[in-house]
């Protein structure tokens, strides 16, 4: 059976609600759909230090306060991911995709506007719940 890659995922919300979206690039798994960003966790490192590596390789943010959101498991047919998703919820530094990907600011009532992996329907469910429970 193959095995489960983890994933850590941040949603990184701004003072105006505003959640921070990238575009995947092309040649990687779910090549072009937006994504919360993030990578995978690498061997002895912490999720949460993955998380704050992936954010600064990926987009030029520095997380200084992260809270657990969701766990998602999800089964493609090219492999299994735990997306490990934490919200980010105090930060420094101005957004920028380091690798070339676009960036997006998006209310939280806007992400059904984007298309993201299959997986990331649960986050977005999840990130509608905790807007109403802060
Ligand atoms: N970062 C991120 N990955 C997601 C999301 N949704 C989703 O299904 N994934 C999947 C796509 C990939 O199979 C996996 C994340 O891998 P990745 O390609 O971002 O990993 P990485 O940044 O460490 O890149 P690398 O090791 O391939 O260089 O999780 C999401 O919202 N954010
Ligand atoms: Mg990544």
């Amino acid at each position: 059976m193959a095995s489960v890659v983890h994933v850590a995922v941040g949603v990184v919300c701004r003072d105006d609600g505003k959640i921070l979206i990238a575009r995947r690039p092309d040649h990687l798994h779910m090549g072009g759909r937006w994504e919360f960003p993030g990578g995978k966790v690498e061997s002895g490192e912490s999720v949460q230090q993955a998380l704050s590596r992936e954010l600064l390789e990926e987009v030029a943010i520095e997380a200084t306060d992260l809270k657990p959101l969701v766990e998602i498991r999800h089964e493609y047919p090219e492999k299994t991911v735990l997306l490990d998703t934490w919200q980010v919820t105090a930060f420094s530094g101005e957004a920028e995709g380091r690798e070339g990907q676009e960036t997006a600011w998006v209310a939280v009532d806007e992400l059904d506007h984007y298309q993201f992996p299959d997986a990331n329907q649960a986050i977005i469910e999840a990130i509608k719940a905790a807007e109403f429970s802060d």
